[in-house]
């Protein structure tokens, strides 16, 4: 597969990089930047030295798409709902890592990113590509909605349970925690060293672009349409989310039951893994791998689920699920060039 990498300059695009440079079937034919273009890619990133020596180029649609056969865009929302039309109409498959595509009402989209939306038409073709739930349509996709960081750790802890109807959607709070990567590498108060070093923070609470993101799956899933709390805090870490998660159970379920289920749902996904009770995931045990862990507490005492889910937010939450994504769409087994092992300590 002959590949482009759109904002491959980033966070998400070098992640993208370092997992298709180990995936054997895939060609990375063009890194495309708009600030950095005509540079070599050490240049900007000097570890790539020896690894990958590419230049970066400026995007030409027309000559891109006729040597690819799919394009990622992994460059902040408002971008690519600019040239994904134009990639679809050449036959080019697109991945976009972005929000642009996720949302199906477009006036969702307008509210929550301030930003005019993509059209209804281009709406309707993606694919919301959380792989684990809608890997059938995957297949089909020739546009796919790479689900958000926080959406994906807290859409895959909370659905065996809301499918189910083992827990009551209007109840459910989500308590949210990220390393600082998943702002991105350009530089902003919020997240350079002094301010987030030594300090913990929540930002953008009752705002959050993720809030209509997780509340449109939930729906569609569950069939009852409810809000959600939804907070998050900044950790001076560099990669990982944890997503904490309180729902009200309809009826008493031990932890034990709530295992079984969880680990019957996911059976046959290799990248969700299941923790024994008493045992809570941390975001290390996933750092730099493509796993979301789950662990639970059912609290007979409050009649309270908790669910603790981890992931690597660019690699399950960005670059990861992408290749994931890619590989279903593609026909190939969803774990190539994904049989990374976690980096421990
Ligand atoms: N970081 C994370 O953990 C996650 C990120 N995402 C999403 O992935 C996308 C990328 O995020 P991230 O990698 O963190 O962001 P970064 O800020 O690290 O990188 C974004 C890249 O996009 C390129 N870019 C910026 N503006 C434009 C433009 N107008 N036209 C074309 N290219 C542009 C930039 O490259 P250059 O200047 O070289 O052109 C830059 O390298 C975002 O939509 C983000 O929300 C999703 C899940 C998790
Ligand atoms: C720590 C941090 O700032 N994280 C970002 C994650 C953004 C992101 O991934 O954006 P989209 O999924 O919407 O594209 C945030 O909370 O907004």
């Amino acid at each position: 597969m002959n590949i482009a990498i759109v904002g491959a300059t980033g966070y998400s695009g070098i992640e993208l990089l370092r997992l298709l440079l180990n995936h054997p079937e895939a060609n990375l034919t063009y890194l495309i930047s708009n600030s950095q273009s005509n540079k070599q890619l050490s240049e900007v990133y000097p570890h790539f030295s020896g690894v990958k020596e590419s230049m970066l180029k400026t995007l030409d649609i027309p000559k891109v798409a006729k040597e690819v056969d799919v394009v990622f865009f992994a460059t902040p929302s408002g971008v690519s709902k600019n040239f994904v039309p134009e990639f679809l109409e050449y036959g080019v498959k697109c991945i976009d890592l972005s929000g642009d595509f996720r949302l199906k009402d477009p006036l969702l989209y307008e509210k929550w990113y301030k930003n005019s939306s993509a059209s209804e038409k281009n709406l309707e073709k993606a694919v919301y590509g959380l792989s684990e739930i809608y890997e059938n349509d995957v297949k089909e996709a020739s546009l796919i909605a790479n689900p958000g960081c926080y959406p994906t750790a807290t859409l895959l802890g909370l659905l065996p349970a809301l499918k189910e109807k083992w827990i009551k959607s209007d109840s459910i709070i989500i308590d949210g925690k990220s390393g600082v990567s998943g702002a991105g590498r350009s530089v902003s108060i919020g997240t350079h060293f002094a301010e987030t070093n030594e300090n913990l923070k929540a930002y953008k609470l009752g705002s959050h672009q993720h809030i209509p993101e997780i509340e449109q799956i939930l729906h569609t899933e569950s069939g009852i349409q409810s809000n959600v709390t939804f907070s998050t805090h900044l950790v001076p870490m560099t990669r990982g989310i944890m997503c904490t998660m309180y729902a009200d159970l309809q009826e008493h379920k031990s932890t034990g039951e709530i295992i079984d289920l969880y680990k019957q749902f996911y059976e046959g996904k290799p990248f969700v893994r299941i923790r024994p009770e008493d045992h809570w995931p941390t975001t290390k045990e996933v750092s730099a791998s493509n796993y979301c862990d789950i662990g639970f507490m059912s609290d007979a005492r409050t009649g309270r689920l908790t669910i603790v889910s981890v992931i690597d937010n660019v690699v399950k939450g960005a670059a990861g699920q992408a290749v994931q994504n890619l590989n279903i769409m593609m026909g190939l087994d969803a774990k190539t060039g994904l049989n990374l092992s976690p980096v421990y300590p």
